[in-house]
């Protein structure tokens, strides 16, 4: 169920139980509150400032906007920003949260003029709820049923103006019709070295610590292109730094609070590392389909999916090919390990398919 949230707190909550509580609330520390604080991304901070300038000076919600992307990267930030720039608050739900066409229509009933609406992983919506969404978006209406069966009828309730901002990381599962309702999609790609030097500095300060420039650059090296890791991993060398080195953040602290987080010289961590190791030792360098590596490795699909191969494909260490996933000859080198002849790593290995967002390349 949506939650309101003050877009200058982040939405997380400052009194925290757990290990992962305690990571999110400093995440959210760290969050850029307005598009200029944003490091990166030029092209789509460019066009959504417009879409901002414009609908502010109009005096009106803007369009819908959609945001999709690998983990990390600054979705949720950005639903925030949007928020915050529109001097408007933020409500929080996502598609595994709404189980029922109901609970949406409940959510959608109690916005308020101008609000924000993020929807987190708007791709797994259930189908009643996605139906329900679109007329929402479209008409600012919400059908609510009464009564069951045969005499059911649905009475039709006027909604405010309100924005919705979507965020996925599978945009390619989202239907047509849900995807043609929002007036502006932002693709967020993996951010360059540079772009993450400065998200670690920028984080350094907000935490109250100096980072000396090459360890930040370490940093920024072993970030997998994601801001997330990259903040993650700057508190990881913090934390070194403060029980076994001399509390500086140089070169030293990070190189050796690296490598015991077990993150490599290129960034890939240990579920990055099994996933082509399974490919490479288990499978001979493939093709082998998703459902049996997450398996081999113990992880879900749309875990290994999203999260590691997104990275490894962008590296050019894992392919997509129509009969299922194969390491390239870099994932064969990276792990010191020679391709069997005729394996797919090899030369005159067969041809690589970039997979798009679905899983068209994964027979199971
Ligand atoms: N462009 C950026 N500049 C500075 N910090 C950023 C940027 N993008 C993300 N971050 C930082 O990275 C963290 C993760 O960002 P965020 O939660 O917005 O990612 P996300 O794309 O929504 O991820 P998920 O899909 O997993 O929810 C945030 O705490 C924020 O501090």
């Amino acid at each position: 169920m949506a939650e309101p949230v003050e877009p200058e707190y982040g939405g997380e909550r400052l009194v925290t139980s757990s290990a992962d509580d305690v990571e999110r609330a400093a995440e959210a520390a760290l969050r850029p509150k307005k598009l200029d604080e944003f490091v990166g991304q030029r092209v789509v901070r460019d066009q959504l400032s417009l879409v901002l300038q414009a609908a502010l000076a109009r005096d009106a919600s803007p369009d819908h906007v959609l945001l999709s992307g690998p983990p990390g990267l600054g979705k949720t930030t950005l639903a925030m920003i949007i928020a915050a720039e529109l001097g408007t608050s933020l409500r929080v739900t996502s598609g595994p949260a709404i189980q029922h066409a109901g609970d949406l229509a409940a959510v959608l009933s109690s916005l308020e003029e101008g609000e924000v609406l993020f929807i987190d992983e708007i791709h797994r919506l259930a189908r009643p709820a996605e139906e329900l969404l679109y007329v929402a978006m479209e008409d600012f209406r919400v059908d609510v049923v009464v009564g069951k069966g045969a005499g059911a009828s649905a009475i039709p309730l006027a909604l405010p103006p309100f924005t919705v901002v979507g965020a996925t990381t599978r945009s390619g599962l989202l239907p047509a019709p849900l995807r043609d309702r929002f007036g502006f999609t932002g693709h967020l790609d993996f951010y360059d070295a540079a772009e993450l030097e400065r998200v670690i500095t920028r984080s350094a300060g907000l935490m109250g610590v100096d980072i000396q420039h090459a360890a930040a650059h370490e940093i920024a090296g072993r970030s997998r292109g994601t801001p997330r890791i990259a903040n993650r991993l700057l508190r990881r060398v913090r934390d070194w730094a403060q029980v076994r080195g001399d509390g500086r953040l140089d070169l030293k602290a990070a190189r050796a609070a690296l490598e015991v987080y077990e993150v490599d010289p290129i960034g890939l961590d240990r579920l990055d590392r099994a996933v082509l190791a399974a490919v490479c030792r288990r499978f001979g360098g493939g093709p082998v389909g998703l459902s049996t590596l997450a398996m081999t490795v113990g992880e879900e699909p749309d875990t290994v999916e999203t999260v590691a191969e997104p990275y490894l494909v962008r590296e050019g260490l894992l392919g997509r090919t129509p009969r299922g996933r194969v390491a390239t000859q870099a994932a064969w080198e990276h792990l010191g390990l020679e391709p069997p002849p005729g394996a797919w790593g090899a030369p005159l290995g067969g041809t690589l398919f970039d997979g798009a967002d679905g899983d068209a390349g994964t027979p199971q």
